[in-house]
């Protein structure tokens, strides 16, 4: 079995500028669908490349998107949240975060019909 070290290739500054800061502007020159090259694989790659890329890109952006427009946001006591990664076979926060939201007003007719 190969398993390919996709933090380290998409965490290297020879590749990457400032690989660790929030730039999703750097994406911005790619059309919709297009790959960075072995740059970035979130979906793997080749044959046994992820079926669901497509999907999941299109639902990644709508759920996230719907969730900003739908909602307000808030932590508690409007403290930062805390992005401290957690190493392990996959990514995740080293801190889980609290949150609040309530509907957004101008969502409150169209989420009460869902
Ligand atoms: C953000 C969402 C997703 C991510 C990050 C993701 C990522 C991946 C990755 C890394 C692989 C392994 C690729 C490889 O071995 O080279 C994979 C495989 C796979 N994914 Fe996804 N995936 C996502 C969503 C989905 C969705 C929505 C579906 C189906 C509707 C799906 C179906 C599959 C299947 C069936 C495989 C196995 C392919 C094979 O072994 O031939 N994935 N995915």
């Amino acid at each position: 079995m190969l398993l390919v070290n996709l933090w380290a290739i998409q965490n290297d500054p020879k590749i990457w500028d400032e690989p660790s800061k929030f730039k999703p502007e750097r994406f911005e020159e790619l059309g919709d669908g297009m790959r960075e090259g072995f740059k970035l694989m979130p979906f793997g790659t080749g044959r046994r490349g992820c079926p669901g890329e497509n999907l999941a890109m299109r639902m990644v952006g709508l759920t996230l998107a719907s969730l900003i427009q739908c909602f307000e946001w808030e932590t508690f006591l409007n403290e930062k949240i805390d992005m401290t990664e957690h190493l392990g076979l996959n990514l995740s926060k080293a801190f889980a975060s609290q949150v609040q939201y309530r509907s957004h007003p101008t969502m409150l007719n169209s989420l009460s019909q869902i």
